[in-house]
């Protein structure tokens, strides 16, 4: 365990030195004047071993171009020498070799150790549970392939045709964004459903569209105690009982994935219907486990198997690639730049793709519940910013809505954008993906070079109003990385976010924090807890400060029940 302050690295204190002297003559136009070779200087190409499932693109590849980024090769190799002092690689390679790296809940981190299939290199790792992923892939396998194929039969001997996924954060943001992006791999007759939330809603809503016999509900949690999934498998539960009046075909009907098999069978679900995994499995970090199970029920073991080996390959390429040339290193100390240097506050995740339009979302949790911290792993609070706000949305969506502060607000939003160079859906000739990708083109070369008052002035003549010429000056200047993928495969996709998981991990190495466990969710829980208990009756509701009671005293005047 690390844990130092990262101001306390010389290579911190130095970037802050090139801020302070430096920022200001860091002008992307000027840089790309300067230096012709800028842009093969500051982008990097990952490519995997193996071919891909998909005969139409076989290839895994990634290209990251950073040249638009407010750096220059002694900025990079500062941030580089950051990474160094702070032995990221040292940290690095305890994760892989399954030391307890989650110090406060002294857990190993090993959501690796889950795409390594039948590779040697994790098999020293001793924690409890590794040996057993071969099997529970096998059960997942053999599940699939039965409800798949129509074998596995409903209580009237009916094949199963909706899933429905019931599960909260990780259990199922992974799902929904993985599900979504692959969907061009989906069995099409095999509807896919996901509750999250506690509000009745989500699942009223849902189970108005199923058919008791043909519906099978996948209970996702770690934990099995999260409030909202029990409470919808709960209700979820009662309304398949209210058709199947016996509790016995709860068996053909409800499967769990956890890792808790007493609360599991406690809810009525037997062991054989029960897919594991283990404690070393962070939430966010679990759509490569049994929780990937309505993943692989809608695509089909063979992508599902595909994904895990993309993200292998990135896991290979982060843990053997020297640092200058590492696509997960090179994203975090990019967004280290901005983010504690800069002050920039959020970071926007920007995919030019419908399918991965729920990317951003994802990594909402995948990057803010693993570094939105401001202890260290010593417990001393940082002087420094950790993680960043992430957001974002699928463009072209995004630029009929917040680009205009993107491009011209007073605040600075670093961005990936990312795309797909071959579409799943060339209509019209692939017409709508060439216009797609000129806008995926256009958008980081405006951000970066934007428009000079004289070159307005010379578009709207001479009487020009001074007023109007300055509204649509635009300073430029605004950074971002450009990805561009062959094609959304299962395995490039896999890649894709082992690239986002490890740049978390490098920064949060960097930061000195603990980006394995998630203590901030918990107050809000045990606060819901208590006021539940104090709902019924105005007399009850004790123990608030004054604006929590009046809030509550005012829902008790209106509700009806
Ligand atoms: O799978 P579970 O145990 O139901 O947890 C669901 C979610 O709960 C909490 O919000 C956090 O711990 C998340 O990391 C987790 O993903």
């Amino acid at each position: 365990m690390s844990g130092k302050l990262a101001s306390s690295y010389a290579a911190w204190q130095k970037l802050q030195e090139i801020y302070d002297t430096q920022h200001s003559s860091l002008i992307l136009k000027d840089l790309f004047a300067q230096d012709p070779a800028r842009f093969s200087k500051f982008s990097r190409t990952y490519t995997a071993s193996t071919p891909s499932v998909d005969a139409s693109s076989p290839e895994t590849s990634i290209f990251l171009d950073f040249s638009k980024n407010l750096i220059t090769e002694p900025i990079l190799a500062t941030l580089f020498d950051l990474v160094r002092e702070a032995e990221v690689e040292k940290h690095r390679d305890e994760m892989f070799s399954g030391a307890h790296i989650n110090n406060s809940e002294d857990r190993a981190v090993l959501h690796i150790a889950l795409r390594n299939l039948g590779e040697s290199q994790f098999t020293g790792i001793k924690e409890q549970g590794v040996d057993e992923v071969p099997a529970v892939l096998a059960h997942i396998k053999q599940f699939t392939n039965a409800v798949r194929s129509g074998e596995w039969k409903g209580y009237t001997g009916k094949a199963i045709d909706t899933i429905v996924n019931i599960g909260i954060g990780g259990s199922d943001l992974g799902p929904v964004m993985v599900t979504e992006a692959l969907k061009p791999y989906a069995k099409r007759d095999l509807k896919a459903h996901f509750v999250s939330n506690i509000d009745g809603t989500h699942i009223a809503e849902v189970t108005r569209e199923c058919n008791p016999e043909t519906t099978l509900f996948i209970i996702a949690s770690k934990t099995f105690t999260t409030q909202e999934t029990i409470t919808n498998a709960e209700s979820a539960k009662a309304w398949f009982l209210a058709t199947a009046k016996d509790t016995a075909h709860v068996a053909k009907h409800f499967v769990a994935l956890s890792t808790n098999t007493k609360s599991v069978t406690e809810f009525g679900i037997s062991k054989e219907n029960m897919f594991q995994f283990w404690d070393w499995v962070g939430g966010r970090y679990s759509v490569w486990s049994a929780i990937g199970l309505s993943v692989a029920l809608v695509i089909g073991y063979e992508n599902f198997e595909a994904l895990l080996k993309g993200a292998h390959g990135m896991d290979r390429h982060f843990k053997e690639t020297p640092i200058e040339q590492n696509l997960p290193v090179i994203l975090a100390v990019l967004g280290i730049w901005y983010n504690d240097f800069y002050s920039a506050q959020t970071h926007a995740l920007l995919p030019y793709d419908q399918y991965l339009h729920k990317f951003a979302d994802y990594f909402q949790q995948g990057d803010m519940e693993s570094n939105g911290k401001s202890v260290t792993k010593k417990g001393e609070r940082v002087n420094y910013q950790t993680g960043p706000i992430i957001w974002g949305a699928s463009g072209t969506n995004g630029q009929h809505s917040f680009y205009q502060l993107v491009h011209q607000g007073t605040k600075l939003i670093p961005a990936d954008f990312i795309a797909p160079a071959t579409t799943h859906n060339p209509i019209e000739k692939s017409k709508h993906h060439r216009i797609l990708l000129s806008n995926y083109f256009a958008q980081p070369e405006a951000l970066a070079f934007g428009k000079t008052e004289e070159e307005v002035r010379a578009e709207l003549g001479a009487n020009a109003k001074t007023e109007v010429v300055k509204s649509k000056v635009f300073e430029g200047n605004r950074p971002t990385n450009s990805i561009l993928v062959p094609k959304i495969t299962p395995e490039v996709l896999g890649a894709l976010i082992a690239m986002y998981e490890h740049k978390i991990f490098t920064q949060g190495a960097i930061w000195g924090i603990n980006s394995f466990d998630q203590m901030g969710v918990e107050l809000g829980k045990v606060l819901a807890k208590k006021i539940l208990a104090q709902l019924g009756s105005e007399k009850d509701v004790k123990g608030h400060d004054s604006s929590t009671t009046g809030i509550i005293h005012q829902y008790q005047k209106w509700r009806k029940e």
